[in-house]
């Protein structure tokens, strides 16, 4: 589990490397620099490329410096350094790698207030005015900068985070930013790429290890953190010699309605392949049919909701195209009435619970909620932005007890420890009809298999999103989300058999 700390933590950090490894803090911004431009000459290898390397006069702009030397070094043959002089309060970093770029007779030229850019003509620019100090909105000459700069639609590539970004907290939606194809960053991602508005200005981000001291990094207090593959490693057992079906638990689906059995059918054959010792699927008796053609290894329980035999199952998943109407209500407050083990709500059964409050007090506690952002605002109320998401979900989470999965291109997962968890793995390609449903069947399938409610949701979401670019890799474009039910199998035994 990596830690995510905010801007002030980083700068704590960059504190304590410098004092402890120990490193000047010249060398370390040389080290980071090193590690932009290793990551830089894989995106633009050729070098011909006329590259422009815009520099603010803070510590930020000391990295553009030392790339654009660098990049010299590496053979690059058209760099040219800009220095946006906002101010005239430079560090002293800033000032030696100037003092190092005017020993190369690199092209230098420095714009103050009030001056107007030239119309940029390189093909690349290396976005270096302002970093992680970013400590108000672009105003005056800077944001009228970064507008040109926006107009001229070039292959933008930022040093650590886009000018104008706040890594931690909102960018009102008025706000100047650079737009970005790539950000290299340094060490982690900051919160704010992990969230969808930063889709407006980020294409791509991609983090560099600059030697910061991890053991401080880890220690510092954040209720953030990144899922790691180990993780996942740690949380999923063997399956034993003299294990049996029933070692591995009976999970019920209750899911699917005439027109939505596919629902039924997607989340019951990732149930399956997630390696349920049994499953059962509560559908209507229209849907047997489809069910036993389908997947003959899952069994079928229909008729009266009060036949239901509650205590058969280990885990229970509820809501995937079940409907809104009253037989929907009847049996999720049959299942809030009569079901004593872990549960995963999901579609509609988040929708019921959005329309009467008083069946949402009744979730039981550790129980897992899998809401996209729609559904997490019916049940939560409308939110602004993602860091109120983030919030509301922090909160609600530890309040109730639940464990909150908010399902986007970067899910996270609130633990009622008050720990939000990203993942990351995933793609685009998987944004497609069912694949929920997917997710619903993987996790029912962990807990009923024993896993506790935060690691069925930690490994549930990492390994979807894993099969998702597994398959990516295999050359699927889009992926259709039974093909995803059925690779989960593999990707599960392929992240075991690595530990
Ligand atoms: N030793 C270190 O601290 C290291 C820092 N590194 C780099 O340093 C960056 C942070 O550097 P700094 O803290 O010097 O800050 P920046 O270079 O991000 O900003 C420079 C200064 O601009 C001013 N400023 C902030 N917002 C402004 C605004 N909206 N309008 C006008 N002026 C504004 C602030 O006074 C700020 O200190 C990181 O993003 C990273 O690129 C890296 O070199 C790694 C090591
Ligand atoms: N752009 C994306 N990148 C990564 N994962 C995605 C993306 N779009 C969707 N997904 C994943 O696909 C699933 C979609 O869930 P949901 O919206 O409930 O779909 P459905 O209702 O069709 O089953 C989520 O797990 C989500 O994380
Ligand atoms: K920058």
């Amino acid at each position: 589990m990596q830690k995510i700390i905010s801007a002030v933590q980083t700068r704590l950090a960059d504190q304590f490397t410098i004092a402890n490894e120990p490193i000047a803090s010249i060398d370390l911004m040389e080290r980071a620099s090193v590690a932009f431009v290793s990551r830089f000459i894989e995106e633009v290898p050729l070098k011909t490329t006329m590259i422009a390397v815009y520099c603010g006069v803070g510590n930020n702009g000391g990295d553009g410096l030392a790339i654009a030397r660098l990049l010299a070094a590496k053979s690059y043959m058209n760099v040219k350094v800009i220095i946006l002089q906002h101010s005239f309060k430079t560090t002293i970093d800033f000032e030696e790698n100037l003092r190092r770029v005017q020993q190369l007779k690199l092209p230098v030229h420095i714009f103050q207030s009030e001056d107007v850019l030239p119309i940029e003509t390189s093909e690349v620019i290396i976005d270096a005015i302002l970093g992680s100090g970013l400590n108000k909105p672009l105003e005056g000459s800077l944001k009228k900068w970064v507008e040109q700069l926006n107009q001229q639609k070039k292959h933008v590539i930022a040093v650590d985070i886009p000018t104008g970004m706040f890594a931690d907290e909102p960018n009102s939606a008025d706000s100047v930013v650079v737009k970005t194809d790539l950000v290299i960053s340094f060490q982690r991602p900051k919160l704010n790429f992990l969230l969808p508005e930063s889709a407006s200005v980020i294409k791509r981000w991609h983090v560099v290890d600059i030697g910061l001291d991890e053991h401080f990094i880890q220690s510092c207090e954040s209720e953030l953190a990144l899922i790691e593959e180990k993780d996942i490693q740690s949380i999923l057992k063997k399956r034993d010699n003299f294990s049996h079906k029933g070692t591995y638990g009976h999970s019920l689906i209750i899911a699917g309605q005439e027109e939505t059995m596919g629902a039924a059918l997607l989340t019951a054959e990732a149930c399956l392949n997630t390696g349920s010792g049994l499953t059962t699927a509560y559908v209507p008796s229209l849907g047997l049919v489809a069910l036993n053609t389908r997947l003959p290894e899952v069994m079928a329980a229909i008729g009266e909701v009060d036949k239901i035999q509650w205590e058969k199952y280990s885990a229970v998943a509820i809501g995937p195209g079940l409907g809104t109407d009253d037989h929907s209500i009847e049996i999720l407050k049959s299942t809030l009435k009569n079901f004593r083990g872990p549960c995963v709500f999901d579609a509609d059964a988040l929708n019921v619970l959005s329309a009467d409050s008083s069946l949402l007090d009744l979730v039981p506690e550790q129980s897992v909620l899998t809401p996209h952002v729609k559904e997490f605002d019916r049940l939560f109320g409308a939110h602004e932005n993602w860091t109120q998401r983030v919030k509301t979900m922090q909160k609600e989470s530890t309040e109730r007890e639940l464990i909150i999965v908010l399902k986007n291109r970067y899910t996270l997962i609130a633990s009622p420890t008050g720990m939000i968890y990203f993942n990351l793995t995933g793609t685009p390609a998987m944004a497609s009809g069912g694949m929920g449903d997917v997710l619903t069947g993987i996790i029912v399938s962990l807990l009923a298999q024993g896993y506790s409610a935060i690691q069925a949701a930690m490994a549930g979401v990492y390994l979807h999103g894993k099969a998702g670019n597994e398959l990516e890799e295999l050359g699927y474009s889009v992926i259709p989300a039974s093909k995803l039910a059925r690779r989960i199998n593999k990707t599960i035994g392929k992240v075991r058999s690595t530990k």
